[in-house]
């Protein structure tokens, strides 16, 4: 099996693939316009934020598993995946320590003027006086969005620092947000009128798609932090590049939407010329402990899938089919024996849709259960059942959908 790395993975994950019998094709250094034409041969494509377009997948025709090495899969076109059966899998949590690190460095940096004290440092400017100025952190309320893993990790961390949190997520319960020592706000404006610094660690979506909008931009307080390792297109970013250039709030930001998709080069960004905004090079990710993490986590995925034929978080499954019916054949375990309860249900014009084969201690026997788009009539389920030297029973059940 080829697998096609567009992105850097640490050399163990490398040999981990090499020790699976796997062909490596190692591109650390590739965009999205040199995957567009197509990976060649490989059947699995790695990327971690290298763009994986409509184009590249209709243009790789041996391709059957692309891995997110990391948790967001905005940079996969999971459409287009999906039209072409290919699966779609992510690493989850596996760097969600390293993203709560950096968020805290961002905190710490705004209130303390870290990089601007160590530029003029770096210059020979000795400015004492006016670095004496932070705040301080203990006391001030953190508001956080999305308590999946990374904001869980910051929660911990804001709290090991005496700072309160409220937080707003689409599935916080108020025993979930106990559990977790936060408030549970309504809604995202009422957590930005509430908090000093507000951070932002939801998953980018069409319905978090400028969640963060312009007015809960204005509803943070004067002098408020603003905190976005996410990703930029939960935030309208007009309305960010507003605030900040008033010089209210100030902020820290691992993501920002001109961020360029090459791995080095020259670069501009209009929040160049502001300097009430730190911004890193997305790296939120990039420690050595969550790169190892990931890269083994996929590693996992690729040997779960050649050695298994199974594909660990499967991302672009069909949650739930609408098949309304499922036959149950319970059969003798010999060839041919699916084939024909499938010609049965093909005469009937009914489509089988997810299908599962079991097999029985001893190996004589299996169950076969099939989801079905219509309901066979008697007669199908009677043609079925007469097979007797192959079929030991079969059962129309409804499903629950
Ligand atoms: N800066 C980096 O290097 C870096 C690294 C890792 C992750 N990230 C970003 O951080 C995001 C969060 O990562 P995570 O590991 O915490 O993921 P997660 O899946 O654990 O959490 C995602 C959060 O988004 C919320 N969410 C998802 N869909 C939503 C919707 N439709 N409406 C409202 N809320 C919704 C979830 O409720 C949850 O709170 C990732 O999706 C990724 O974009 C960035
Ligand atoms: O791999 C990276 O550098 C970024 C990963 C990060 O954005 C993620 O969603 O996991």
């Amino acid at each position: 099996m080829i697998v096609y790395l567009a992105d850097k993975l640490p050399e163990a994950a490398l040999k981990e693939l090499g020790s699976l019998g796997c062909e490596v094709e190692n591109h650390p250094d590739a965009t999205s316009s040199d995957i567009a034409n197509g990976i060649g041969k490989a059947m699995v494509l790695v990327v971690r934020s290298t763009v994986v377009t409509k184009e590249c997948i209709n243009n790789s025709p041996n391709l059957t598993l692309i891995i997110r090495a990391g948790a967001g899969v905005n940079n996969i076109d999971l459409d287009a995946a999906s039209k072409s059966g290919i699966f779609v899998a992510n690493c989850p949590g596996q760097n969600s320590i390293a993203v709560a690190e950096l968020t805290m460095g961002l905190i710490l940096s705004l209130d303390r003027f870290l990089p601007d004290n160590v530029i003029d440092f770096r210059s020979g400017n000795w400015k004492k006086a006016v670095y004496s100025k932070a705040d301080g952190l203990y006391g001030k309320t953190l508001g956080i969005i999305g308590t999946g893993q990374i904001g869980t990790e910051v929660i911990r961390r804001a709290r090991a620092f005496g700072m309160p949190v409220v937080a707003w997520s689409r599935s916080l319960t108020p025993e979930k947000a106990e559990q977790l020592d936060v408030t549970c706000a309504a809604s995202v404006k009422e957590v930005a009128s509430q908090c000093d610094i507000l951070s932002i660690h939801l998953a980018m979506s069409p319905e978090t798609k400028s969640l963060i909008s312009s007015d809960v931009l204005s509803g943070l307080k004067d002098g408020a932090f603003f905190i976005n390792t996410a990703r930029a297109e939960v935030v309208d970013e007009e309305a960010l590049y507003r605030e900040l250039n008033s010089g209210r709030i100030r902020a820290g930001l691992d993501v920002f939407s001109d961020e360029p998709e090459f791995k080095k080069g020259e670069f501009t960004s209009r929040f160049q010329k502001l300097d009430n905004v730190y911004i890193t090079h997305h790296i939120g990710a990039s420690t050595k402990q969550a790169q190892m993490a990931v890269a083994m986590d996929a590693v996992d995925i690729v040997r779960g899938y050649l050695q298994e034929g199974t594909v660990r978080n499967w991302l672009n499954r069909c949650e739930k089919t609408q098949a309304p019916w499922q036959l149950i054949v319970r059969h003798f375990d010999k060839p041919g024996v699916l084939a024909n309860v499938l010609a049965e249900l093909k005469d009937a014009g009914i489509n089988a849709q997810e299908m599962e084969n079991v097999i029985f201690d001893g190996m004589k026997t299996a169950c076969c259960s099939i989801q079905l788009d219509v309901k066979p009539d008697d007669g199908v389920i009677d043609a079925i059942n007469e097979r007797h030297d192959e079929v030991i029973t079969a059962v129309l059940l409804p499903t629950r959908t």
